[in-house]
């Protein structure tokens, strides 16, 4: 009796119907993604083609964030063009990377699903429309050109003077110096000061700052989760100051940083606004709120100036640090290499002093070839920066791609193609020094800092800081080795940046015996 109570009940009926008709969507979409998508002839592995959760699974349930590195296992199995996802594919050929990133009102956009996770839709960075782009980044790019960058100098001199200063004063006591947060907290200085006129003094810090680093590095994790779940992405809009410091101290500490920044724009803006200004230098503030900047120049409202401010602020820190951090170590592994660029500095500059104008720097042909190849070796965003098809089809090595499919290529495997890089693995200048090969390279095969509309807003910034730094290092110190650091340490998990771990060994110099 009971039993047939419990087989005629509506309920057990009403579910079983559910779990038959989920079990039909399911098996309906399996099948559909893997034979009848548009995408469907594209090779890759079988749970890439029916599920996002292939990716999903390598960025947050492996032991380490290294999607970049199954990506270039699945091109060595497949060949190079790669179904990663439902609708996403990933392409090896460097021939391609003109075909997806140039400029241009039907250049492919930014992909949604990647880049809302980083919560700054309206920022130049951070917005998928082509057309918002193109407003965003009119209102920055002024504050960015050579020429407004080349004002600066002084501001990089002295920053970085002020490094030089503190690794003598550290290497006098016999100590060693963390180099990996001495360069992060000399990008960070810059770039406040610069923005603001008031710079977070991470080089006064005697850790240089690493509680920065060590929060970002936290939160930056974070990223691939919203991803992953878009929908935490508002709920993580609601965390207040007191929720965050019962929850997460990183996430806290966050949280105060971007208040901070808040709070400095509005006291920048007002005392432009009502004519207070003592400004020692011109800020990017001074450049963003001028409505005659540049024509056609659009003054951004406080929450646009908050996002682009926020983004320039993460942006402009920890990714010129990190190149620094790598070409140095690469040098000082290179006896060779090490004393090439020390002669040519010395050449360059005879007597030593403090400060090494740009204009010289940038024209010394040693020195660049080591920061191009530092460059390429240092993979600032290493994995893929995926777009969407704007036009009705694209053919990438003879596969047709249909308008909406998302498309990616990544620093990693551009900078360690083979064949326009032999030995990618091997740090070596010199595959710069001649002038027709290394234009060819970068007008084609290399791209640090991406291509086309979305190309760096921050690149002639970055190259005065790589420029001044690496020479002022060199030129002042020839007697340098690597402390306690070794191949093994380079390893890095892929968050939009190269992060290490915090159980790894960080940058450290000291004087050679
Ligand atoms: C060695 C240092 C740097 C490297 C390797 C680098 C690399 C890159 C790359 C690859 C992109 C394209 C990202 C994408 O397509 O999603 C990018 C965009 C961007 N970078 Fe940099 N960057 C560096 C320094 C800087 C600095 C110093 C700043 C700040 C002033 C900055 C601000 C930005 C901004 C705002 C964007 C977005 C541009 C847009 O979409 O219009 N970067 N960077």
């Amino acid at each position: 009796m009971a039993n047939a109570l419990f087989y005629s009940s509506p309920w057990i009926d009403i579910s079983s119907s559910v779990v038959a008709a989920v079990a039909v969507y399911i098996t309906s979409l399996v099948v559909y993604r893997r034979w009848f998508h548009p995408l469907a002839e594209i090779p890759g592995p079988f749970w890439a083609s029916v599920t996002h959760f292939y990716i999903v699974k390598y960025n947050l349930f492996s032991e380490r964030s290294q999607f970049y590195l199954q990506v270039e296992k699945l091109h060595r199995k497949y060949g190079p063009v790669v179904r990663i996802s439902p609708d996403e594919i990933h392409l090896a050929d460097p021939e391609n990377y003109e075909k997806l990133h140039y400029v241009g009102s039907k250049a492919p956009s930014k992909a949604p699903y990647f880049y809302d996770a980083f919560g700054l839709k309206i920022a130049a960075f951070g917005t998928t429309s082509n057309e918002l782009h193109r407003i965003r980044r009119a209102a920055i790019s002024p504050a960015f050109s050579r020429k407004a960058v080349l004002q600066l100098e002084d501001i990089v001199q002295e920053k970085t003077a002020k490094l030089i200063n503190r690794i003598k004063d550290l290497l006098d006591e016999g100590k060693p110096v963390d180099l990996h947060h001495g360069f992060r907290a000399l990008s960070v200085d810059i770039i406040t000061d610069y923005s603001f006129d008031n710079d977070y003094k991470q080089l006064d810090s005697p850790t240089f700052g690493s509680d920065f680093y060590e929060m970002t590095s936290e939160l930056i994790t974070r990223g691939w989760v919203l991803q992953a779940f878009p929908f935490l992405l508002p709920l993580s809009d609601l965390i207040t100051l007191p929720m965050a410091k019962r929850i997460n101290g990183a996430l806290y500490e966050f949280l105060l940083f971007r208040k901070r920044c808040v709070e400095q724009i509005a006291t920048v803006k007002k005392e432009i606004d009502e004519g207070r200004d003592k400004s020692k230098h011109k800020t990017i503030f001074h450049q963003l709120l001028d409505p005659n900047a540049s024509e056609g120049h659009v003054v951004p409202n406080v929450e646009e100036l908050t996002e682009e401010m926020f983004t320039i602020l993460t942006a402009g820190g920890e990714t010129t640090g990190h190149a620094m951090t790598m070409i140095t170590y690469y040098v000082l592994s290179n006896p060779e290499i090490y004393r090439k660029l020390v002669s040519e500095l010395k050449t360059a500059f005879p007597e030593k002093q403090t400060t090494f104008d740009y204009l010289t720097l940038e024209k010394l042909p040693y020195l660049s070839s080591v920061i191009k190849e530092g460059l390429r070796l240092s993979y600032g965003v290493p994995g893929r920066l995926p777009r969407v098809i704007e036009t009705p089809d694209a053919i990438f090595n003879g596969y047709r791609v249909p308008k909406g499919t998302t498309v990616g290529m990544s620093a990693w495997m551009l900078n360690r193609n083979p064949q326009n890089f032999p030995e990618p693995e091997q740090f070596i200048p010199e595959r710069w020094s001649d002038p027709e090969k290394s234009k060819r390279l970068e007008n084609k095969y290399f791209a640090p800092f991406g291509r086309g509309s979305r190309q760096c807003v921050g690149m002639h910034l970055a190259y005065l800081e790589l420029y001044i730094g690496i020479g002022s290092i060199f030129r002042n110190f020839d007697r340098l080795r690597v402390d306690n650091f070794g191949p093994e340490d380079l390893e890095f998990d892929d968050y939009f940046g190269p992060f290490f771990r915090p159980t790894q060994n960080k940058f450290h110099v000291a004087l050679d015996a």
